[in-house]
């Protein structure tokens, strides 16, 4: 069994603007770059998950290595309860400001809610949107219960199936790099106070009719994740989310993902490249704001980070990256995306 438990980290020296390659490496993303639809994005059945789970193993891994990013369907969560986790986030968002801000983020905890305040490295400028996150350890005062009652219970629920989804997928992971079936239940624990996956629900605005379309501004930025995976969830409609591999950053072409209701589109984050060293390269991706003649409407996407435990080092086996906490890892980006 291989031990991910705390023990003494050397502090790395920054080598770099942010100290971390990734960070480096999103600072070159902001550009418009050029649209592609001939990439594939592989959808992967997780019916009948246990008695097929060596063939989802091999196609899981194939798009993972190929592509980098993937779309789940059959993945267990019912269509009524993503639906009602949607109904639950629009709810909340559509409080009065005054009463979010009572929920205020609490500052690299992932907890809370936020609007524009998210600068991404790649584009200088704030993301058009407001979100709100669930940290479990992290909640005290920032559930809304005097006036969304079932709010607490719903979001609860749903993050918990979320991380069986996605500890189903990375179990797969673990079989194809030499970890046990258990590796990332283990680091992502939600006993443990150290806990730090979340799930955000995301609200990206609407552009008001007499709003000229400003190239400069994203309803997000071009970015890898930091975790190990992302979860992403979709309306029907709500389009604009773009997907650059990691492995073909250098030419900056991007693929629109069509949204659809019933899949759940995946990314490898930065945590699990380094994990894995490099085989599975963590991939860019970006939300676009509606260009001339597009709709305007608000999106509504919910992710769900798993995000390893904050004792947790991340170490791969060749040493290509020095050992790291998850809760340094996870701080140092945070620091280069909230400037408050
Ligand atoms: O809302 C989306 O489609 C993407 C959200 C995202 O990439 C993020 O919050 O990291
Ligand atoms: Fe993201």
């Amino acid at each position: 069994m291989t031990d991910i438990t705390t023990r003494a980290v050397p502090h790395t020296t920054p080598r770099s603007t942010y100290g971390l390659a990734e960070l480096d490496k999103e600072t070159r993303m902001g550009g418009a770059g050029t649209e592609t639809t001939a990439r594939e994005i592989r959808r992967i059945d997780l019916s009948d998950f246990e008695a097929r789970k060596a063939e989802i193993t091999e196609e899981l891994w194939a798009a993972a290595t190929d592509i980098g990013f993937f779309q789940l369907v059959n993945h267990g969560i019912e269509q009524d309860l993503v639906d009602q986790a949607f109904t639950n986030a629009e709810g909340f968002f559509a409080l009065p400001e005054a009463h979010k801000a009572r929920h205020g983020l609490k500052k690299g905890l992932n907890s809370g809610w936020e609007s524009m305040t998210q600068v991404r490295p790649s584009v200088g400028t704030p993301d058009q949107k407001e979100s709100y996150q669930v940290t479990r350890p992290h909640m005290e005062g920032l559930w809304p219960d005097d006036v969304l009652p079932e709010f607490r219970l719903r979001a609860l629920d749903f993050e918990a199936r979320c991380r069986e989804v996605a500890m189903r997928v990375l179990s797969c992971f673990a079989d194809k790099l030499g970890f046990d079936r258990d590796f990332f239940a283990r680091a992502h624990d939600p006993r443990s106070e150290h806990y730090q996956s979340t799930l955000r629900m995301l609200h990206y605005f609407a552009l008001p009719e007499d709003a000229e379309p400003d190239r400069n501004v994203w309803r997000a930025g071009a970015h890898t994740d930091f975790d190990c995976l992302t979860l992403l969830f979709q309306r029907d409609g709500q389009g604009g989310l773009q997907v650059c591999p990691g492995k073909e950053a250098e030419a900056q072409e991007w693929t629109p993902v069509v949204p659809s209701a019933d899949t759940i589109t995946c990314n490898i984050g930065d945590m699990l490249m380094r994990w894995s060293n490099d085989r599975l390269p963590s991939n860019f991706h970006r939300v676009k704001s509606p260009g001339p003649g597009e709709d305007r409407g608000a999106r509504y996407s919910i992710a769900f980070f798993a995000q390893a435990d904050r004792d947790v080092v991340i170490e791969g086996p060749e040493g290509r990256y020095p050992p790291i906490t998850a809760e340094q890892y996870i701080q140092q980006r945070i620091a280069a995306n909230f400037a408050r």
